[in-house]
């Protein structure tokens, strides 16, 4: 596809300044979707450079761009784990560099992994979770179901396939124990997406916040790297409510395709993914009071610049209420769960 936009950026060594997307590009408010999907390529080359990755690492330009172009490929087109939500996941990170000194709280290495692990983390997602992978006896499941997060241990496979391609390697340029550092890190933070450790570790994450982020301590940095990628998979949910409700709705209709196809197997169907069953509201509601609030408030708690995110959060959570008791009125005229979009 020579000539089209994704290798004329392969080809170009200059890398344009980040201020050409918006002067709000580095601002908790900005809504990442408002960059083209023709633009998202730049943009995450921009970023690399804005976060001074590309010198401390010495990456090689041609090589980032293959890079960026086969993790931006390796992603499929399901309603909402597609490339863009990687981007606007990467762009989460990069909010979180701008705005938090740089992220200092972590080492370098530490911040590099787990920007490449912000794209990479849902590579090759087919639009359904671990339990329909277990359920359907997929062939992801026979590879991964022995260790469990089925997918994210895919999504971190399909990154390695691409370090591994000729002419990708980013990390060619760091030394042996950095290498090693860098991809077990990238493990580590991808396989932390898994919502079900998230809530197995939620406990620890708020011993870390009442007692305070210790930088000398090795597994308060384990601890915060997967705090923060969750922040960075769930940060749809920090900006305006436009966008968060148009995010719901991205979601539940991959969860409503699953649930489909789990009917059509003769597999029981959750109610969150039974479109006959599922309210929305209220799942969104009770989503964002057990996962994303109290992980909001830990970030909040832990590093006070970011507490503007938990205001944005408690006004979705609000309009979500309203839907909801719109929704209880007018329960008698739509039985479809997906009426009240329109
Ligand atoms: C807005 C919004 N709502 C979401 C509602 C629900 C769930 C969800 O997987 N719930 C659980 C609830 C229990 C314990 C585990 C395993 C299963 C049983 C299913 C998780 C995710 C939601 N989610 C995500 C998201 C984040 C990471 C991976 C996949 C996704 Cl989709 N990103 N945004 C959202
Ligand atoms: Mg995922
Ligand atoms: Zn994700």
């Amino acid at each position: 596809e020579v000539g089209d936009d994704e290798s004329k950026i392969l080809l170009s060594s200059e890398i344009p300044s980040i201020k050409q997307f918006s002067p709000r590009m580095s601002n908790f408010t900005y809504s990442p979707r408002s960059i083209p999907d023709s633009d998202t390529l730049k943009a995450c080359m921009c970023m690399f450079d804005d976060m001074n990755m590309i010198n401390r690492w010495r990456i090689n330009r041609r090589t980032l761009a293959k890079f960026c172009m086969l993790v931006k490929r390796g992603y499929r087109d399901p309603p909402y784990h597609n490339w863009y939500h990687a981007f606007t996941v990467g762009h989460f990170c990069y909010l979180l560099y701008k705005n938090m000194d740089s992220l200092k709280v972590l080492t370098e290495i530490e911040v590099f992994a787990l920007f490449v692990a912000c794209l990479c983390h849902d590579l090759d997602h087919r639009g359904t979770n671990n339990s329909f992978q277990v359920h359907s006896q997929s062939v992801l499941a026979a590879l991964y179901s022995s260790e469990g997060s089925v997918m994210e241990r895919h999504h971190f496979a399909q990154a390695m396939c691409i370090v591994n391609t000729e002419g990708c390697n980013i990390f060619e340029n760091l030394n042996r124990d950095e290498y090693q550092k860098a991809l077990d890190l990238v493990q580590d933070i991808i396989l932390a997406t898994d919502l079900a450790h998230h809530l197995r570790i939620h406990k620890d994450l708020e011993k870390m916040a009442r007692d305070g982020y210790n930088v000398d301590d090795p597994e308060h940095h384990k601890l915060l790297l997967c705090m923060l990628m969750t922040c960075c998979d769930l940060s749809d949910q920090t900006k305006n409510w436009s966008w968060t409700k148009k995010i719901a709705e991205l979601i539940y209709h991959e969860f409503f395709s699953q649930g489909d196809l789990e009917k059509a197997m003769g597999l029981e169907t959750p109610e969150m993914f039974d479109r006959e069953k599922a309210c929305i509201p209220e799942l969104q509601i009770g989503f964002l009071d057990h996962i994303a609030l109290p992980l909001y408030r830990v970030l909040g708690q832990t590093f006070p610049q970011t507490k503007t995110v938990v205001d944005a959060v408690e006004t979705n959570r609000v309009m979500w209420t309203k839907l909801r008791d719109e929704t209880k009125q007018r329960r008698l005229s739509s039985t479809n769960s997906l009426d009240f979009f329109h």
